[in-house]
């Protein structure tokens, strides 16, 4: 390939892998819409059954059902997991 003549070969390649990229991009982006959608929904829920719980008497957290879903977190994602599921759980219930 000399200077005066692009290669076109490269040019095709690095075209499709743009639109394949654009294409994955799009469904991160959707992905990323449900994961915020559940995210609030859940720590609406949370909230909920917190002050349903408090209002009837109860206490404001529930120490062995927070325990299994970090270990349900924690067996699915591993360590991130575990992380994931202290931030889920504060979303709802709020900071310890
Ligand atoms: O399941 C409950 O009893 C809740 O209050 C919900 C929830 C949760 O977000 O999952 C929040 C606080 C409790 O400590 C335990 C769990």
């Amino acid at each position: 390939m000399s200077l005066e003549e692009p290669d076109m070969t490269a040019a095709v390649t690095t075209e499709a892998a743009t639109e394949h990229i654009a294409g994955l991009r799009d469904r991160l982006d959707e992905i990323d819409a449900r994961i915020i959608e559940l995210w609030l929904e859940r720590a609406a829920i949370s909230q909920e059954v917190g002050r349903t719980r408090v209002a009837s008497g109860g206490t404001r957290l529930v120490l062995n059902r927070e325990n299994e879903i970090l270990e349900r977190y924690r067996a699915h994602l591993g360590a991130d997991g575990v992380q994931l599921a202290l931030l889920v759980l504060r979303a709802g219930r709020g900071p310890l």
